[in-house]
């Protein structure tokens, strides 16, 4: 048996279409939604990343400003330009790509952003609010995974889930949103022992851990949903060398899971879509704002 393919792609093709809808009936109340991006350094694979985000913004009607500063560039001057971006009105939006370069204190510029126009989700504020169930920006990547699970009719309420990683970005806000949607959630990572016990019972199996074809068919329990988060170029040497593949051996995986999701065309898409999605709320919110006010 094969498992279901958990598409990305068309999912992100579906969730795209209604924001388009939904700002340009935005549009008619005289807001148009705009994302700021803030790309440091010359890193291609950022750059890959902040073309798709800025085209995203296009395709959907939404507005986009994008900034770019060389690597040296003194942080006081990204700063700077965050605390202008906050004080903008027409910004609904405000992401700075990480990784940034050394001289940076990441987590100084997430605090700098208003965590109103912090659709990245990666603010204290909005990752305690997230913690204690009230209304925030959720992270874009396990935001797009709930979304792919839903899609997928995947039961979450219930479920056995297990995370592999507890990065800020990745793990740790996806066990939230999972224990909020009912999981009994286990978070392994580079200390676990025995992390095979873990992923054998997983009803649902998030990998984001950033090593190659790490998670093989044998670690993974029959009809599984498994939701592939790497994004690993493969190594030079090895067959497709160059290529794009993620933290789970497809090949080996798709035998056992009962769904997966793959790389590309898995998660990567919904991530962005899920920017999207935040940038029209934090829009739709600051509407509320003004048209309470007025
Ligand atoms: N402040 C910040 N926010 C982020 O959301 C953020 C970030 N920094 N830094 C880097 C990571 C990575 N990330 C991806 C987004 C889309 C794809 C994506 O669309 N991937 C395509 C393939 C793209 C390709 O061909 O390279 C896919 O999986 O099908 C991948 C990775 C967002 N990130």
């Amino acid at each position: 048996m094969s498992a279901r393919i958990l598409d990305g792609n068309a999912l992100s093709a579906d969730v795209r279409a209604r924001l388009a809808e939904q700002v340009s009936q935005i549009k008619l109340r005289g807001i148009t939604p705009c994302l700021a991006v803030i790309l440091v350094g010359d890193n291609p694979a950022s750059a890959v990343y902040v073309r798709n985000k800025v085209a995203g913004c296009e395709k959907a009607g939404m507005r986009s400003l994008r900034f770019d500063y060389p690597a040296d560039v003194a942080p006081q001057v990204v700063l700077d330009k965050i605390a202008e971006l906050n004080a903008d009105d027409s910004v609904h939006g405000i992401l700075v790509q990480l990784p940034l370069p050394p001289q940076f204190d990441e987590k100084a510029v997430l605090e700098a952003i208003s965590v109103d126009k912090d659709v990245d989700g990666f603010h204290a504020e909005n990752v305690g609010r997230l913690s204690q169930g009230q209304r925030a920006f959720f992270p874009c990547t396990p935001h797009g995974v709930m979304k792919l699970l839903e899609a997928g009719h995947v039961d979450v309420s219930g479920a056995d889930a297990v995370v592999i990683g507890r990065s800020n970005i990745v793990g740790k806000p996806m066990a939230m949103l999972l224990t909020q949607a009912g999981a009994t959630v286990t978070v392994c990572h580079s200390r676990t022992r025995d992390l095979a016990s873990h992923t054998r019972r997983a009803d649902i199996l998030v990998v984001a851990i950033g090593r190659p074809m790490f998670v093989t068919g044998d670690m993974i329990k029959p009809g599984a949903a498994v939701i592939d988060v790497g994004m690993n170029r493969i190594p030079a040497g090895m067959p497709n060398e160059g290529k794009l593949c993620g933290d789970v051996d497809f090949a080996s995986a798709k035998d056992v899971a009962g769904a997966i999701t793959p790389v590309p065309g898995g998660v990567g898409p919904m991530t962005i879509t899920m920017l999207l999605s935040n940038t029209l709320e934090s829009a739709e919110r600051q509407a509320e704002r003004q048209e309470g006010r007025a």
